[in-house]
């Protein structure tokens, strides 16, 4: 059984090659992390993942379903993502009470809301908030679901130094929960602390693929950085 199979994806925007044959499966309960510089088909990946785009060839199930099918995956995966955005004007509270709505058996938004420390910004807006608060939230709401497996594409940016040790704690909680998680970071001390295996894409390939610490040893380097 495996959570994620992508075989041979490509997607050009134009003439430009955003993902250019990358293929990768991602184990049940694995936290897996896709890295690369500037451009180098994260975000197109993981959007193919997601059912956002529409690849131009190969072949993704996600839990066994074709990304296609949005609301069937909806339904099992949670996503957090970079630009993620709501109506300035919703409070934390109501939108944390509305996503809850959405699904079958949702998560306790009480609980959410005091592991994310939300609870003193339940009545305000979302436009209000600081960046690290709109993180959080963001966060809070992938969850909402109780998904198998969640997307976090740039988990921490945004969060400062405490923030960010802290979310770490929160995605080992995931992890140990036995949710599936992929994870899109820019941050290399992020992606060698939480994740099982990444994946390092370069130009839209994969350029390597195994655990950050195989990686490093093989490359010669002191940390991730020297493998990208
Ligand atoms: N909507 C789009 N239209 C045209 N080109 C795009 C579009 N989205 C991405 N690209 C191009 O595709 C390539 C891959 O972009 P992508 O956003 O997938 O990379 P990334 O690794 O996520 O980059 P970053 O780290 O900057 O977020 C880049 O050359 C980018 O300019």
């Amino acid at each position: 059984m495996t959570a994620i199979s992508v075989r041979d994806l490509r997607k050009t925007y134009g003439t430009t090659t955003a993902v250019d044959g990358v293929s990768f499966e991602v184990a049940p309960g694995e936290t897996f992390g896709l890295i690369g510089r500037n451009g180098a088909g994260k975000t197109t990946t993981v959007e193919c993942l997601i059912g956002l785009r529409k690849p131009d060839q190969g072949s993704v199930t996600v839990l066994g379903i074709d990304p296609a099918n949005r609301r069937e995956l909806a339904r099992r995966v949670g996503v957090q993502l970079q630009d993620g955005a709501l109506p300035d004007r919703i409070k934390v509270g109501e939108a944390l009470k509305l996503f809850a709505s959405f699904y079958p058996a949702p998560a306790d938004v009480k609980a959410l809301e005091a592991t994310w420390d939300l609870g003193k910004l339940r009545n305000q807006a979302f436009g209000d908030l600081s960046g690290g608060q709109r993180q959080r939230l963001l966060l809070a709401l992938a969850l909402v679901g109780n998904p198998e497996l969640v997307v976090l594409d740039e988990l921490t940016t945004a969060l400062d130094p405490v923030a960010r040790r802290e979310t770490w704690d929160l995605v080992r909680a995931m992890k140990l929960a036995g949710t599936t998680i992929v994870l899109v970071s820019h941050f290399m001390d992020e992606a060698e602390e939480l994740c099982d295996r990444v994946a390092v894409l370069r130009a839209g390939k994969v350029a390597a693929i195994g655990p950050p610490r195989e990686l490093m040893e093989r490359a010669g380097a002191q940390s991730l950085e020297g493998v990208l």
